[in-house]
């Protein structure tokens, strides 16, 4: 293994491709549209692009996997992570799961348009998996072409990166690139096909395995091959368990309900909205992946769902997150349940969802509030009463929680009520609905809390700096994402590098950067991208 602090070419990452080396693959190796039975996977390599051009990369990606900044700016890193190149040790695949889409099972879905190229080994002995996203079709593309456009892939790269920095448990992105090749696409917005820039992510994570790589398995009664596959999954994503039994088994399972309730409970402290969660797009790790027609919350709605394809059902609004992750658990237990053998293990994962879900989520809002002692519990109805107000009066989520940091409850500040409501002013969106009712109730709820606060006995400064740390200054507002992208489809990519660089501190304050803090302006409540987004991506 090479030990020095950093690769000088990408054919010295060191790579241990264990899910082809031990899983089954597809004996099949052309690259046709097809049903794949009995194989985890299918190998496929990336399409050949004509002009591969450099976007942007995550320096904080780049260290993970032992790049220097020089290698990641080089003429083969670009060749490569479009795919026209393989690094020594890459293999790639396209894995093929299932999944329950919209409520509905789906059937096979698979990588469509992802393609692992291998599992890197870092120096620190940590495992990697890069997946090229946008990198051309493959066995489960469907009647699709396997592509991405620039926009979505702006998108996804963006996100990947401000979650992680926000603390959410998410995959990364190392890279985007230009392919230099048209994509073709249906915007929604006017239902014609519009010619776009194509576009390849590279992701990273310690693995893509998702809820329907199981399901897919079980749905095909491929009972040895799915305990294969967990076995695996074990082994190598959990090996702190221990070597698979039925007892490992049941702490597994467990872990997963846990991980995954602790995932959602960080999205509903930030105001993300995944938009579609559908059990193939939810990892065994509890990470956040696939960021497609994801929003943030600019004012609070808990009916909001940035996705136009569920604008009517509303199924993955973000006030539902927490069920809809519950119902895929429930799916996701029921594939396994040919293998456990017994219902009782996976009820009791069941349970230790909504039992790390209830607490953590109690936890999270005194956190929001700054409320110091361990009787969350207690504190429900003010935290019920704050969520109503937020939705009685457009107000904006994430400036709001900032601002309420900076409420004084020291004896030498007699005025603190109105000095709190002047800081509270612009966090509405629509300040005709401040009737002298709605004041009233607010003013209310800022007694009690700030008797609350009182209580706790938390000095400001130390509640105001807790408070900070949990509540970010800087998210990635839907319509500043989009500014990036109107100017890199120019072929300006300044904005993009610009936001993920504020987005690497966003409970800081960075002064002269206050202008991406502010709440959307007018223009954008109704500008496509900016609210409301498709899945044509
Ligand atoms: N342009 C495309 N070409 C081929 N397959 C696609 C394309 N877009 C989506 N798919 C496939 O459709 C299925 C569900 O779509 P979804 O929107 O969740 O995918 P995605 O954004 O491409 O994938 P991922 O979950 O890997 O981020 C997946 O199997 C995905 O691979």
């Amino acid at each position: 293994m090479n030990l020095s602090p950093q690769l000088a070419s990408l054919d010295d990452l060191v790579f241990d491709n264990r899910f082809i080396r031990e899983l089954p693959g597809d004996p099949e190796t052309a690259n046709f549209r097809r049903q794949v039975a009995d194989a985890c996977y299918s190998r496929v390599n990336p399409a050949k692009v004509a002009a591969p051009q450099w976007v942007a990369y995550s320096r904080e990606v780049a260290d993970l996997l032992d790049l220097s900044r020089e290698l990641c700016a080089s003429e083969d890193f670009t060749q490569v992570f479009a795919g026209n190149r393989l690094a020594r040790g890459m293999e790639p695949f396209a894995m093929c799961y299932g999944g329950h889409q919209f409520g509905f099972w789906a059937g096979q879905l698979g990588d469509g348009r992802a393609i692992n190229l291998g599992e890197v080994v870092n120096r620190h002995g940590e495992r990697w998996v890069l997946q090229l996203k946008g990198a051309g079709p493959t066995p489960y593309s469907r009647n699709a072409d396997g592509l991405a456009v620039l926009r979505s892939s702006i998108r996804e790269f963006l996100c990947s990166e401000a979650m992680h920095h926000l603390g959410v448990p998410t995959t990364r992105a190392l890279s985007v690139v230009l392919t230099g090749e048209r994509v073709i696409r249906d915007m929604f917005y006017d239902g014609n096909p519009r010619s776009e820039p194509g576009a390849i992510v590279c992701r990273v994570s310690p693995s893509f395995i998702r809820f329907g790589n199981f399901q897919i398995l079980a749905a095909r009664g491929e009972t040895e091959l799915l305990r294969r596959f967990v076995d695996y999954t074990i082994r190598v994503d959990f090996p702190h368990l221990g070597e698979p039994s039925p007892a490992v088994y049941a702490d597994w399972f467990q872990e997963i309900c846990r991980k995954t309730a602790e995932m959602i409970v960080h999205w509903q402290r930030v105001g993300f909205v995944h938009g579609v969660m559908n059990t193939d797009n939810m990892s065994i790790l509890g990470l956040t992946i696939d960021y497609g027609p994801y929003g943030w919350l600019d004012n609070y709605d808990p009916h909001w769902t940035p996705n136009t394809t569920d604008a009517e059902q509303r199924r993955y609004r973000f006030g539902q997150q927490p069920q809809i992750a519950y119902w895929n658990l429930g799916q996701l237990a029921n594939a396994l349940f040919p293998v456990f053998g017994e219902a009782e293990p996976l009820q009791a994962g069941m349970s230790a969802y909504a039992e790390t879900f209830d607490r953590e989520w109690q936890r999270m809002m005194a956190g929001k509030l700054g409320i110091a002692d361990d009787r969350p519990a207690t504190d429900e109805d003010l935290i019920i009463e704050l969520l109503v107000l937020l939705q009685k009066a457009e107000t904006d989520m994430t400036l709001f929680f900032r601002r309420l940091a900076s409420l004084d409850t020291g004896g030498d500040r007699p005025d603190w009520k109105t000095r709190i409501a002047a800081r509270l002013e612009d966090c509405y969106y629509r300040p005709e609905q401040l009737s002298a009712d709605y004041l009233e109730r607010r003013d209310a709820w800022l007694g009690r809390y700030h008797e609350r606060l009182r209580q706790g006995g938390l000095p400001d400064v130390e509640r105001r700096r807790r408070m900070y740390a949990v509540n970010p200054k800087y998210v990635l507002r839907n319509y500043l994402s989009q500014l990036a992208i109107d100017r890199a489809e120019q072929g300006d990519f300044s904005t993009v590098d610009e936001l993920l660089d504020l987005c690497r501190r966003p409970y800081d304050e960075q002064p002269g950067k206050e202008h991406y803090a502010a709440k959307r302006p007018d223009w954008a409540r109704s500008r496509p991208g900016c609210s409301m987004l498709s899945c044509s991506s």
